[in-house]
């Protein structure tokens, strides 16, 4: 028996992992005139290309390629997002399928890896990948990063730690990291609560589980969903006037989200605006314009007075993307307000 046992082990240790790569476009899939130009074009090469570019993630792992769009990701849409979640859905169910990896690009990558997140119940690793440099620059950043990425997700110690992504040698998790620089390869960092490892050349280390709700401890499920409710993001800044916030209730958005200035904060008037919008039945969170630091509740504002929600720690893209998933469900105030402490 214990023969038996030993010989299993074993081969399944030698066993190749199987992946598959979701490729959605972005500056990996990107391609210039030449390699050292600033101008570029997302979305311009294939995902059997790009495997080819790196062969030895053969080495890590199966792979399958699949392409889901091949768009820049300022073009990401729910519709895409929707997409993406589907068919990880319908992959991760199969025992053929050890990990997913998604291409993307990096201008709304932080929003696409909340959403999955959120509503992804695998709990087989998923990870997100993109570059800053496009596939034909010298020196591109891709070809290392997707390696990465799929050493990660051929990972048995990557499950169960929600949506990755992987990017010049660090380890994110969905729900803290944030893009800080529009030009520099080291362009995510998770600020509050830190990386969630690294990654060397197909060796990887962690260091923390997520803090929040994610995978089979998600409430959310998004397997009937065609489209998401209206939700805005609205920037405060000096002098803010109040009239955006009507505009944005007129055209008949379900959800706002103040993108506040320090603590969520805004002109009196914009947050007479926000108390109107709430009598009117929207849902108003306050977030901040501010790269670290928590939303706190009845702060210098007095939710409680004003019917809005404090996001916490998350900025105005992920709220965006909590409230516009929390909207499929009629939910209380109260309890749209716990949806921002658990996720
Ligand atoms: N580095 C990038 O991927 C930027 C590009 N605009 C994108 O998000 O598709």
């Amino acid at each position: 028996m214990l023969l038996l046992f030993i010989l299993f082990s074993v081969l399944c240790v030698g066993q190749k992992k199987n992946v598959v790569i979701l490729a959605t476009g972005g500056t990996i899939a990107g391609a210039a005139g030449s390699g050292v130009q600033s101008g570029y074009t997302s979305g311009q090469v294939t995902i059997d290309a790009m495997i080819n570019a790196v062969p030895d993630i053969t080495k890590l792992a199966e792979i399958k390629g699949e392409q889901i769009s091949n768009v820049g990701s300022q073009d990401m849409s729910f519709e895409i997002m929707l997409k993406l979640a589907k068919r990880i859905a319908e992959l991760t169910k199969g025992a053929n399928v050890d990990g997913v990896v998604i291409t993307h690009g990096t201008d709304t990558m932080e929003e696409t890896a909340y959403f999955l997140n959120l509503v992804c119940k695998t709990d087989k690793p998923i990870v997100l990948v993109g570059s800053m440099r496009p596939s034909t620059a010298v020196s591109a950043d891709g070809p290392l990063n997707l390696y990465d990425a799929v050493a990660v997700a051929a990972d048995p110690n990557a499950k169960n730690r929600g949506v990755l992504l992987v990017m010049n040698d660090w380890i994110h998790s969905a729900q803290s990291l944030t893009k800080v620089s529009t030009t520099a390869v080291q362009t995510f960092m998770s600020p509050i609560r830190g990386l969630i490892g690294t990654t060397a050349y197909g060796v990887n280390e962690y260091y923390r589980l997520p803090h929040s709700k994610y995978g089979s401890q998600s409430e959310f499920s998004v397997d009937n969903v065609t489209a998401l409710p209206r939700v805005d993001i609205i920037y405060a800044d000096v002098d803010m006037p109040a009239d955006l916030i009507d505009c944005s209730v007129e055209k008949g958005a379900k959800g706002i989200v103040i993108a506040g200035v320090g603590n969520g904060n805004m002109t009196k008037s914009a947050l007479e605006a926000c108390t109107r919008a709430v009598k009117k039945g929207v849902t108003v969170v306050r977030s901040t314009r501010v790269a670290t630091g928590n939303v706190g509740r009845n702060v210098e504002v007095n939710d409680d007075q004003a019917g809005t929600i404090a996001s916490y720690d998350l900025n105005p893209q992920k709220s965006r993307i909590l409230l516009s998933v929390a909207l499929l469900k009629q939910r209380k105030p109260a309890e749209i307000q716990k949806l921002f402490s658990d996720y």
